[in-house]
């Protein structure tokens, strides 16, 4: 449908560190402004060390900071918006009660109610042994932790109580289209189901007869629309947004980059953020197999239109970076020499700058990757020339690269058709030293969008619309 003459679309991504929100002119496509929020949001799991949960108070606050940031004069003009987010993820919440819209500073916002933490792609509480202890999924995508049908099957199995507080669920994204356009029950765009497993991305159905077999609480399951549909429309002027404005399916972070950059078919699009994938489009027509391959390191994620995108998602990307500086924060503090995590940031990407190359190796996968969740990190062939801070950092950047690259490979890229390399996500982009290693290890041209390429594609598709 034709937007408007003079009408904006706001993009929104919800990540797992940050939210952005672009404002898209949708004639010339240009980003008119932007904004990012990290929400620092991270609890302490409840279900022990392996839990990773989110709090959505945090999330929600960043998202309305973020929107607050913008010039109000364009918010006024928005009419469409785009919502994309964290995959796998789920919260729950109840019907009616998810949030309340409060006055804030001469402007509506609203506030989450009656819902739970956020669980995330992070997770890590389905252990091997529990996973295998659940039903074969009728998809061509395996279950891993931190879907979210696994965590739900995690809870009925280990905390039935809690799951009776709520009727509603969805990823972080689809809470916030839920409530924003006051829906009775969730919705979902393909991508995001696909996300959660148990889902059949043909035929776009959850597995019903599997779930209900096995006494899965299938009423919390969203209706589920093909990515690029309407959801609804702002129930409430929300930061200054007219009432009324649409409200796209929420969809995935990944899709909503790779979208963002236009690709020609031969590209590939690299992003780097809290998590890392390597993604291209699969040709038009292309259906993967009807059953999963757990030990495969390339998956295929809906993309749209009933495309497909092959993707190597990596669960080792700027966490690993980020767990660097934090274990580099705790000693300094440890040692009385406490300074900013930004300062060691930048010190860090400075000194692995200074080094051009080094013998040491570091296997980065702190947190297992889904095709092989046993995996740890190692670091190995140290000596003592290569103690230095630019040393460790270098090749940790060249680890976490090398990584990606040994899930999909130049030359499977390159027997794919692939010619070009788009680089995305802000962990990249304001990181020099992992872009020269992209530069090093792939040889293709590498160029490199933006920080906020997600919430510009989840913009792009309502322009599009
Ligand atoms: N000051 C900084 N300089 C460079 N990289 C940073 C800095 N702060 C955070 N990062 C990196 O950015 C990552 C988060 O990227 P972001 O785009 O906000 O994630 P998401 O889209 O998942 O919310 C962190 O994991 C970290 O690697
Ligand atoms: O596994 C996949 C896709 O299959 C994921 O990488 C997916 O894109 C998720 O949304 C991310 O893990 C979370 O995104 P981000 O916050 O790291 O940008």
């Amino acid at each position: 449908m034709e937007l408007q003459e003079g009408a904006l679309v706001l993009g929104i991504d919800v990540g797992t560190s940050s939210v952005k929100a672009v404002l898209v002119e949708p004639v010339s496509r240009e980003v008119q402004h932007s904004h990012s929020r990290d929400t620092r949001a991270g609890l302490q799991g409840e279900s022990g060390a392996q839990g990773k949960e989110q709090d959505v108070h945090q999330i929600i606050r960043a998202l309305n900071d973020c929107l607050t940031a913008l010039p109000r004069d364009r918010l006024r003009k928005v009419s469409r918006i785009g919502v994309s987010g964290q995959m796998h993820g789920v919260l729950f919440w109840r019907t009616n009660q998810g949030c309340q819209w409060i006055n804030s500073e001469n402007l509506r916002v609203f506030e989450p109610r009656e819902v739970s933490r956020l669980v995330t792609w992070e997770d890590g509480r389905c252990t091997t042994d529990f996973l295998s202890s659940l039903p074969p999924p009728q998809s061509h995508l395996n279950v891993a932790s931190g879907f979210g049908c696994a965590t739900i099957f995690w809870y009925l199995k280990n905390r039935p109580d809690f799951l009776q507080q709520y009727d509603a669920a969805g990823t972080i994204q689809d809470y916030v289209v839920s409530m924003l356009c006051g829906l009775q029950k969730p919705l979902m765009s393909v991508q995001n189901a696909a996300s959660w497993g148990y889902f059949h991305t043909r035929t776009k159905t959850w597995n019903m007869d599997i779930l209900q077999e096995w006494g899965f609480p299938v009423p919390l399951l969203p209706t589920v629309l093909d990515a690029g549909s309407i959801a609804g429309k702002t129930s409430y002027d929300w930061c200054g947004i007219p009432q009324g404005a649409e409200v796209g399916v929420a969809l995935g972070d990944f899709q909503c980059s790779v979208y963002s950059t236009l690709s020609e078919s031969t590209d590939a699009v690299l992003n780097i953020s809290t998590s890392a994938q390597l993604t291209y489009s699969m040709p038009e027509g292309f259906q993967p197999e009807d059953h999963p391959s757990p030990a495969e390191a390339v998956t295929y994620f809906p993309y749209f239109k009933d495309r497909y995108l092959a993707v190597a998602a990596s669960l080792n990307g700027g966490n690993v970076f980020a767990a660097f500086v934090t274990m580099l924060a705790q000693w300094t503090a440890e040692l009385d020499l406490e300074t900013s995590d930004s300062n060691i940031y930048s010190r860090v990407i400075s000194a692995a700058l200074s080094v051009n190359d080094t013998h040491l190796s570091i296997c980065p996968t702190l947190f297992g990757e889904r095709h092989s969740p046993e995996s740890r990190a190692s670091v190995s062939d140290l000596t003592s020339a290569d103690l230095s801070l630019g040393h460790v950092a270098r090749a940790l950047c060249r680890g976490i690269i090398e990584n990606l690259h040994s899930m999909l490979p130049s030359q499977r890229l390159k027997e794919s058709g692939i010619k070009r390399i788009i680089g995305s996500g802000s962990a990249l982009a304001r990181n020099a030293a992992l872009k020269q290693e992209v530069e090093r290890l792939f040889p293709f041209p590498i160029v490199y969008g933006k920080d906020v390429d997600s919430a510009v594609g989840a913009a792009m598709v309502m322009v599009d619309q």
